[in-house]
């Protein structure tokens, strides 16, 4: 061990894979679980199959000391656990939100959640193409890591990067996240239009204008367009927009299928955050001016203020323009 200490918030597929992949550091881990096993778990339900290495301890109270914190939990929950683990966490200790999506009562950006809940912390966010049981299965991986201070960004790189997981630093929070987010979105319209039938040709087209779209929205929140290439933009949209194990995109393969969403909904146990990061990823854009006519039309396919006809003649429909 090299006298690290990860510590990992939220024991969904996300933060076990995460812990499997600090053990891997050489780090200590502690893992909390919001409802823990009495006599601990080495196998955890998310993740059926893997086993957790001896680094990790499962617990179910929140670190006090650590050398990062890794807040993994579904977005919507964000903000209650952090006040908790800010109620206890000591003064200076970095956490990094490992969550994709925006909370839907107030359109905000994880990191700006965690601004309001813990406002003299140092924060970052790591966001990239990254299915938990890949990489449990230490399979090789890359994804971002940013925070506005740089110098903490490459900080966080060298203590959790490892031989299969390669990390990238960025100041670009607002693009990194809003790309981790919008992906989700984009990903279930990408299921709708193979779940409906209407082929590779308009996937591949709705996923390279809602590039466009996700570019123009990171720019008006002081992100950068550029950073819409990289792993967490393209790299995750091109995971999340074809791989079968993706939450969110086989959600709109069923959508697309004719399945209603509650139902859909209602057999999962797991998270797809794009279902209520759609609405609120709209109602942001519109805040900022920003014309999103495929992220809006995915979420009022949703909502079922569309029916997929009508979608698609929305969108085609219109008149040809400069790309
Ligand atoms: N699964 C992946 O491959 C993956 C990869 C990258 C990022 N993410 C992101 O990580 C986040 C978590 O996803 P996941 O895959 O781990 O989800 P999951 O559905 O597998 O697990 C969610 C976990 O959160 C816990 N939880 C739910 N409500 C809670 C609350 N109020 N307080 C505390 N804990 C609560 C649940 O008990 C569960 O353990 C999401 O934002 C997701 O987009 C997931
Ligand atoms: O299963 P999804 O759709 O939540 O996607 C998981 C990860 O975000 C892929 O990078």
């Amino acid at each position: 061990m090299n006298g690290r200490h990860i510590a990992v918030i939220g024991a969904g597929a996300w933060g076990t894979a995460l812990a499997c992949a600090a053990a891997r550091t050489g780090a200590r881990v502690t893992l909390w679980m919001r409802t823990p096993v009495p006599g601990g778990v080495r196998e955890l339900p998310r993740l059926p199959g893997i086993q957790l290495p001896d680094a990790v301890t499962v617990t179910g109270v929140f670190p006090t000391h650590a050398d990062v914190v890794l807040l993994v939990v579904p977005v919507q929950t964000a903000r209650s656990v952090s006040v908790a683990l800010e109620g206890v966490l000591a003064p200076g200790v970095p956490v990094v939100t490992c969550c994709k999506g925006l909370e839907q009562a107030t359109s905000l950006l994880p990191l700006t959640v965690l601004a309001e809940t813990m406002p003299d912390r140092p924060t970052a966010v790591l966001s990239g193409p990254n299915f938990a049981i890949e990489i449990a299965k230490d399979l090789p991986a890359a994804a971002t890591l940013a925070s506005t201070d740089l110098t903490l960004a490459k900080h966080l790189t060298s203590i959790l990067n490892s031989s299969s997981f390669r990390l990238y630093a960025s100041n670009d929070v607002a693009g990194v996240q809003l790309a981790g987010a919008a992906k989700n979105v984009v990903a279930i319209g990408a299921g709708i239009v193979i779940g409906a039938g209407l082929g590779e040709n308009g996937r591949a087209a709705l996923i390279t204008r809602a590039v466009a779209e996700i570019a123009r929205l990171a720019e008006a929140l002081g992100g950068r367009a550029a950073t819409l290439a990289g792993l967490s933009g393209v790299g995750d949209l091109i995971l999340t927009c074809t791989g079968r194990g993706s939450r969110n995109y086989s959600l709109g393969i069923e959508f697309g299928e004719g399945r209603p969403l509650s139902e859909i909904l209602a057999s999962r146990t797991t998270v797809a955050e794009g279902v209520l990061t759609a609405p609120a990823l709209v109602a942001l854009a519109q805040k900022m001016g920003v014309h999103v006519p495929i992220l809006e039309t995915i979420t009022h396919l949703l909502s079922e203020k569309l029916t997929l006809e009508e979608a698609r003649t929305l969108l085609l429909d219109r008149p040809p323009t400069l790309e």
